[in-house]
């Protein structure tokens, strides 16, 4: 008989990990399909998906495939999508005047979708990246990326969306005072049910490379972002960013990039206590489909593996680009 340790055999953990039914039972947190938000990139045309070379799998699509595409989401229970416009290089300008035009590409989708889906949230992003010939999430004069200027251009463009029928707005640029600005605007115009999910802990990341290319803003990008979005290096503030945009009027909070932030998940859904977001951002999405296509990881465990992480961190949700693929597996019935 060996030596018994303090608790040992008494007490043996494992008994808890030796049949898959067993761990099932015991598992501290699920993933579900109510869990997910599943990001589109849209572009323009008729019957078009056009495949993004740095996200293996995901395509642009022009609003008639969009509309099917939510369809399906909407069948397997997602509740949301997030549209992403490839704005056409001749409408990107310096005034980003695009941003706010009531007909523009991704408010044209959200009217199709809401039209055709009813049932599946519409979230739409409130930056001007995809509008700016400068590349930049604000109005750029001389170099600089300008605060209070470009708040005025976001309200008009958070009015456009929510004219067009979005259910969720997500004010992704960072600047001071836009989710205050949104939410009066949204107040003074009747848009009281708009909700926003505010990207309060957006990190300067290395890891939005795809989703520049995705709608076309990255060769228009000089320099960086670094002086409005958040600090790699930095908590504290973001706690600072997110508790400051939930008294401005946000209602959900996010952590963007999503694995590289774990920590801040498991802090901001903690110490607000708001419904918490992770951005499964295309870095991330590329990473896996990369390791995955060269045979270094198995990529179906990965995947959930890396999606469970942000549930296990506090979060109550996740957007990632692999959300339809992932719904699909969990509707299978477990044989
Ligand atoms: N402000 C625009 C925006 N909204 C979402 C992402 C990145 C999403 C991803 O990488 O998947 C970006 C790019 C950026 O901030 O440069």
């Amino acid at each position: 008989m060996i030596t018994p340790a303090a608790h040992f055999p008494m007490s043996r953990p494992r008994r808890l990990r030796q049949t898959e039914w067993m761990r099932r039972l015991v598992s501290e947190n699920t993933l579900t399909a109510a869990d997910l938000i599943w990001p589109i990139f849209i572009c323009d045309g008729q019957d078009v998906e056009e495949p993004i070379e740095s996200m293996p799998g995901v395509s642009r699509m022009s609003i008639d495939r969009a509309v099917i595409a939510a369809n399906e989401a909407a069948n397997l229970e997602i509740p949301a999508i997030a549209l992403f416009p490839n704005t056409p290089d001749a409408l990107k300008t310096p005034d980003c005047a695009e941003a706010f035009n009531p007909d523009n590409l991704v408010n044209r989708a959200t009217r199709a979708i809401k039209q055709n889906v009813p049932d599946i949230g519409i979230m739409l992003d409130v930056a001007l990246d995809p509008y700016n010939s400068d590349g930049h999430d604000g109005l750029v004069r001389d170099g600089v990326v300008l605060n209070d200027e470009t708040l005025f251009v976001l309200e008009k463009q958070a009015l456009s969306h929510a004219e067009a029928g979005a259910d969720i707005l997500g004010p992704s640029d960072m600047m001071d005072g836009r989710v205050g600005m949104i939410r009066q605007a949204l107040e003074q115009h009747e848009y009281q049910n708009v909700a926003i999910m505010a990207y309060s802990a957006k990190y300067a990341s290395a890891f939005y490379g795809p989703f520049r290319d995705a709608v076309g803003a990255s060769g228009a990008l000089k320099g960086d972002k670094a002086t409005y979005q958040l600090n790699p290096a930095n908590s504290d503030e973001a706690l600072r960013m997110a508790m400051r945009d939930i008294a401005e009027g946000a209602d959900m909070v996010m952590v963007k990039p999503g694995m590289p932030y774990l920590d801040l998940c498991q802090r901001v859904a903690n110490e607000t206590g708001a419904p918490t977001y992770a951005y499964q951002v295309s870095g991330e999405y590329a990473m896996i489909e990369a390791a995955a296509q060269n045979g270094w990881i198995d990529r179906d465990k990965a995947i959930m593996e890396a999606l469970l992480a942000f549930k296990r961190a506090g979060c109550s949700g996740i957007l990632t680009y692999h959300a339809l693929e992932i719904a699909k597996k969990l509707a299978e019935p477990i044989l």
